[in-house]
Order: C-alpha cells, then sequence, then structure tokens
C-alpha cells in the first residue's frame, strides 16, 4: 500500500494557507511522501511546481485538481464544498482522508458521518496537540465544576485572522459541544448586544475576534461566584494544525474505516 513504506499523501487546498505549510513540511519529513497538491480546476496556480509555490525546493508535484496517482491517504484544508468533493472522491476511490475544513452544515457533516462508514476518516476542527489537551482538561474541569451550588457561566473566546470566513472556529464549536456534554448546557448565545437581561445558566457565550494575521486563540472561561478558572491555548504559527494533519495522515492510511478523531492520533 505505500511506496518504500512512505505513506503517499494528497493535500487538498494546497495553496491554501494551510496547504503549503503542510506542502513544506512534508516535503521534509522522511516517513511521508506529497504526491498529489490539489485545487480548485480554476486557481491560477494549476500546473505549477507545489513546492516551489510554497517556498521549499521543487518537488515535480503540479498543482492539479485530480488524483491521478496512487495516494494512501488525503489530507484537506479547504472550503465545505470542495471538502464534501474530496469527500465523495475518497469515497469512491477508497482513499483514508483527513478532514480539517470548519464551517460545514449539519448536513454536510451528516455526509462525512457517512462517508466514514466505508472509508476512514480523521476528522477534528483542530490539529493541534495543545488544543486537543485543553479539550481533554476543560471536559475535566466541567464535570468537576458541573455541581457548583451557585453556578459556572461558561464562555468560549476566539481569536483568528481577518481573512477567516467562519465563526464562530470550529473549535470554539467543538469545545463548546464537549462542555456542553458534561455540563448539561443546551444553549448557544452568540455575542451579546442591547438589554441581553441576565444570564440564563444554561447557555455557553462564543465570541469570534477577528484581527490581523492571528493563527488562532482559544479562551474558554469557567466563571465561579468569587473566582474564575481561564483556559487558554494559542498558536504563534500554523505549523502546530499542519504537523498535527500530517501524523492524522500517517495514523490514518491502512486503518479500517470508521471515524477517528484526533485523541485517536495523539493517544489522549
Ligand atoms: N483543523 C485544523 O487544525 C485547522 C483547520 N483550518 C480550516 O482549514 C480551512 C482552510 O484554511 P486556510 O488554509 O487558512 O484557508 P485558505 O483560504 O488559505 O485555503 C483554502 C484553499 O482551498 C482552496 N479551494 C477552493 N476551492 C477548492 C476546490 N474546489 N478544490 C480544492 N481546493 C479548493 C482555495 O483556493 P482558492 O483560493 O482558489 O479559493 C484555497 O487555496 C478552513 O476551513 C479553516 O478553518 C485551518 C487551520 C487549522
Ligand atoms: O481558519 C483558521 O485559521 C483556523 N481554523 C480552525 C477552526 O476554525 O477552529 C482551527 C484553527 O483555530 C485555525
Amino acid at each position: 500500500m505505500t511506496t518504500n513504506s512512505k505513506v503517499r499523501v494528497a493535500i487538498h487546498g494546497a495553496a491554501g494557507r494551510m496547504g503549503r505549510r503542510l506542502i513544506a513540511l512534508g516535503s521534509v519529513d522522511k516517513e511521508l511522501s506529497i504526491v498529489a497538491a490539489l485545487e480548485g480546476a480554476d486557481n491560477p496556480l494549476i500546473g505549477q511546481d507545489a513546492g516551489l509555490v510554497a517556498g521549499v525546493v521543487e518537488l515535480n508535484v503540479p498543482f492539479g485538481s485530480h488524483i491521478h496517482t496512487a495516494v494512501d491517504a488525503v489530507i484537506d484544508f479547504s472550503i465545505p464544498e470542495a471538502c464534501l468533493s474530496i469527500v465523495k472522491t475518497c469515497v469512491e476511490k477508497r482513499i483514508p482522508l483527513v478532514v480539517a475544513t470548519t464551517g460545514l452544515h449539519e448536513e454536510e457533516k451528516h455526509e462525512i458521518r457517512r462517508a466514514a462508514e466505508v472509508i476512514p476518516i480523521v476528522w477534528s476542527p483542530s490539529m493541534s496537540t495543545t488544543v486537543n489537551l485543553a479539550m481533554k482538561l476543560c471536559a475535566m474541569a466541567g464535570t468537576a465544576l458541573r455541581s457548583q451550588a451557585a453556578g459556572v457561566d461558561v464562555e468560549i473566546i476566539e481569536r483568528h485572522h481577518r481573512y477567516k470566513e467562519d465563526a464562530p472556529s470550529g473549535t470554539a464549536l467543538k469545545f463548546g459541544e464537549i462542555i456542553a456534554g458534561v455540563m448539561d448546557l443546551p444553549e448557544a448565545k452568540h455575542g451579546r448586544h442591547g438589554m441581553t437581561g441576565k444570564r440564563p445558566s444554561t447557555e455557553i457565550g462564543y465570541h469570534a475576534v477577528r484581527t490581523g494575521d492571528n493563527p488562532g486563540e482559544h479562551t474558554i472561561v469557567f466563571g465561579l461566584l468569587g473566582e474564575t478558572l481561564e483556559v487558554t491555548v494559542k498558536a504563534s504559527n500554523r505549523d502546530c494544525y499542519a504537523t498535527g494533519a500530517l501524523s492524522a495522515a500517517k495514523f490514518i492510511a491502512g486503518k479500517p474505516p470508521g471515524l477517528y478523531s484526533m485523541y485517536d492520533v495523539l493517544g489522549l
């Protein structure tokens, strides 16, 4: 299934911010080889060498819009519509897949779950080790604090670069889902404005900040009366997501069909 025991990886959304870091870091990873760099058919970089565009050596891998070679895993960092299209391709070709794209609607998420009945998929809104560890810590905090007599207010604040198109981040929503599950907080409140009234005890508040080139920060606030716990995790560049996704590709190649998380990849 692999050539010279290297995992053959295709990057989908390869010319994007994340795609370029995946090409750059993947090109120096001895355990894998980047064999395809996929973009939309009308992308102006089609035909150009992915390594040169990513700022590393020539890889002899031109940007293209279809998979023409043997591939052990695809990594997707694109946009929701394109993500669903590569999910379909991977199902047809029975290729293991890593899904990192966020901003998916419920129906699109449902398609990913259905695809995982046929192919193995790692699906996570954050490939970062410290973000996934912070999720574990927040599950622990939520469990420990859920029966506080005076109540606990959970607010999630995320900061990202000005180019980000979805809000709140997929990671913020995942933090919320995990905490809602352990603390039984069924309502989501996205920002506040005007005469909002007293804060209900049943909600999680989400706040999305968009500034400059921030590669991603999340702060989860557990507010009690008299004291506050905050869990903060910050990326200083995108390589934490790229290295996590490359590890996920190595993990998923050759696995049986099913839905896997970064907890599985990282052994958390
Ligand atoms: N799970 C995680 O750890 C992380 C997830 N993300 C998520 O990954 C996604 C991408 O982020 P980022 O790299 O910053 O975004 P970019 O906009 O920089 O990259 C997206 C890329 O996808 C390309 N694309 C558009 N249509 C298609 C298509 N039909 N087929 C193939 N490629 C296509 C875009 O091309 P074009 O410019 O021509 O439209 C672009 O190059 C976002 O959803 C983001 O939230 C980001 C970081 C970490
Ligand atoms: O768009 C980004 O940049 C990021 N998106 C992901 C998300 O929405 O959670 C992960 C990371 O925070 C960077």
